[in-house]
């Protein structure tokens, strides 16, 4: 990535604020505040930038993005007038200008500035006759696009100097929001004082320290809230229909991957009759199957390719979240907790990384070969060696080694080199399996997503967890029991879910006889932080069109189950029934 690139991406650090001798309230303890601007995040929320009239930092800024201190009342007018404008921008013309970003915030931002919704919509309307086609087209376009988005400079490592931002800290953690045209409306609303009991209008702040301290933790990284005692929403009409610059001050954060649709169900294009009366079709016919399958291979940065197969029933494709986004070999990290500065990383200066005893990047891994002697987890064929403990963290090579791509210390970076099919099981969804023979110890895939604290993966409730893969490790780990762990770590556990951005491993499915396993594998980020990616390997030779599998619950494996070969297995609570078909079925499988 070009270095001005790279220092776009720079997160610019959350400031400090003193609560306690905050200014610029009128004699009533009021402060006075303007919606100014706005932003949609990557689930489609907006937020508001507000800007306080007699407040202001010692810097001079005095806007802030914390949603925590509105209510619906205060940004009603600026909905009103920004719906109107869309309005007036869809009537105007349903062009949306195409741009090549990585950014689903600012993506997400610019498409709501341009009124894609209400155009997309009139667009429909316009075209009632080939209403249906629409979404289809949009797809098609959105897939010859692809090459524009430019995935691997998100941060797959297809070169490996890819440089990242500042250290994060706790305390840093950010959303990465951006703002699209700042323009003042007014608000109105009563006067409250913070502290009392809230109505429909009163902004629910506190005025005593451990309030603020409770606010100043929900505080995005542009922004850092005054302590409003009392807030008035003015109705001033400053700026009324102007629209001003956005914040210079605000930055996108990690960038986020690239939404490609997903079409709905049968996609062939219908031919439009012609103006002499022939059919004719106006562009090549192209099925769902096929549009999507052209979407995830340009979004798999250069590895082999993926198709789709299904003999058993009508389905073309799994089913997927709207705008799933495909992600080869890296995590959607929008709150940048992988990210760390370049210092921290221990690198290593063998042009070939032969002999992991001089291998610097090497010296904290306890991985060691029958003598004793520092090894790497990899043999020389590029195969894992399984000589990891469970549980362990595999530390490849990371970006500021000297080594190059094709180092015997970065197997689980390098592009996938065999043709995965994700195909369709009588019973079990979706499974996913090899065009190609593959040999033991083959290193498959990382498993990504959206990066997540545990909680909030917590707070998303049972249904949502079955694309949740959960970093503790404990999936590897003896003896280790997750449902005991301590709640107050689970802001430093983290989870990946697949639900809405993942790759081909999201569709591998349990069995109780699997022919892989996972491991533990970080690179440019730091060791023991519960960071690393989940790789999958197979244990033994897989050949072609066998259908790949792993244990979901290794611990399991060892443990007897109850009422097994007395009659029917019971299904617990949280469990459902395994269809993996092995003669050492456990009869259930964690959900
Ligand atoms: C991570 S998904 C795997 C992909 C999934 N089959 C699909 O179509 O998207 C996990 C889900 O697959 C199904 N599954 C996986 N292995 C299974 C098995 N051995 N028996 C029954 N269902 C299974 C369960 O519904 C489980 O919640």
């Amino acid at each position: 990535m070009p270095k001005k690139a790279r220092e776009r991406w720079q997160r610019s650090p959350t400031p400090l604020e003193s609560w306690s001798d905050a200014e610029g309230a009128n004699s009533d303890g009021e402060w006075e505040i303007e919606i100014i601007g706005e932003e949609v995040d990557e689930e489609g929320n907006v937020r508001y930038e507000a800007e306080w009239g007699t407040w202001s930092r010692k810097d001079g800024t005095n806007t802030t993005w914390d949603n925590d201190l509105l209510q619906p009342q205060h940004h009603e007018e600026w909905d009103r007038i920004q719906a109107q404008r869309r309005l007036d921008l869809a009537k105007e013309s349903l062009d949306v200008k195409v741009w090549a970003t990585l950014d689903i915030h600012n993506t997400n931002t610019r498409l709501r500035a341009q009124a894609y919704d209400e155009k997309l919509k009139a667009a429909k309307r316009t075209h009632q006759d080939d209403s249906d086609d629409l979404p289809a087209r949009m797809a098609e376009l959105m897939a010859s696009q692809a090459h524009l988005f430019n995935e691997p400079s998100i941060s797959e490592p297809s070169t490996k100097k890819l440089k990242t931002s500042t250290p994060r800290t706790q305390n840093l953690r950010a959303k990465s929001f951006s703002s699209v045209g700042k323009r003042s409306s007014s608000i109105t609303s009563g006067k409250h004082s913070i502290g009392e009991t809230s109505t429909a209008s009163t902004l629910s702040v506190g005025t005593s320290g451990s309030s603020r301290q409770t606010a100043s933790t929900l505080l995005t990284p542009f922004s850092v809230s005054p302590p409003p005692k009392r807030i008035v929403a003015s109705s001033s009409s400053k700026g009324k229909g102007k629209r001003v610059a956005a914040s210079p001050r605000l930055r996108p954060l990690s960038p986020s991957p690239v939404p490609m649709p997903v079409p709905s169900e049968t996609r062939t294009i219908k031919p439009l009759p012609s103006r002499s009366g022939r059919k004719v079709s106006r562009r090549p016919t192209k099925t769902t199957r096929e549009i999507l399958e052209d979407c995830w291979n340009k979004m798999s940065n250069s590895a082999a390719p993926i198709s789709f197969f299904n003999d058993v029933d009508d389905e073309q494709v799994p089913p997927l979240c709207e705008n799933f986004r495909y992600l080869e070999s890296v995590y959607n990290d929008p709150n940048g907790f992988q990210v760390v500065d370049d210092g921290f990383l221990v690198r290593c200066d063998c042009d070939v990384c032969i002999e992991a005893t001089y291998c610097h990047c090497q010296s904290n891994s306890g991985l060691v070969d029958e003598r004793g002697h520092r090894a790497f987890a990899y043999t020389v064929d590029g195969l894992f060696a399984f000589n990891v403990s469970p549980g362990d963290e595999v530390v490849e090579c990371n970006k500021c080694c000297r080594c190059d791509m094709g180092c015997q210390n970065r197997v689980s970076q390098q592009p996938r080199d065999f043709s995965v099919q994700v195909f369709k099981t009588p019973d079990r969804g979706w499974g996913v399996r090899s065009m190609e023979d593959i040999p033991r110890g083959k290193v498959l895939g990382l498993y990504t997503g959206l990066l997540r604290t545990r909680r909030a993966a917590d707070d998303l409730g049972h249904d949502r967890r079955s694309y949740c893969f959960d970093l503790d490790g404990q999936e590897v780990q003896d003896g280790a029991d997750s449902e005991n762990d301590s709640m107050s770590g689970r802001d430093e556990e983290y989870t990946v879910d697949s639900l809405r951005c993942g790759n081909w491993t999201r569709f591998i499915n349990h069995s109780c006889d699997p022919n892989l396993q996972i491991y533990l594998v970080l690179h440019d980020t730091i060791p023991d932080r519960g960071l690393h990616y989940i790789a999958f390997v197979a244990t033994e030779p897989i050949m072609a069109m066998t259908e790949f599998t792993f244990d979901y619950d290794p611990k399991a494996a060892v443990a007897p189950i109850e009422g097994k070969g007395k009659g029917k297995v019971v299904i617990p609570p949280g469990c459902r029934q395994c269809f993996c078909g092995s003669s050492q079925c456990r009869q259930y499988l964690k959900v």
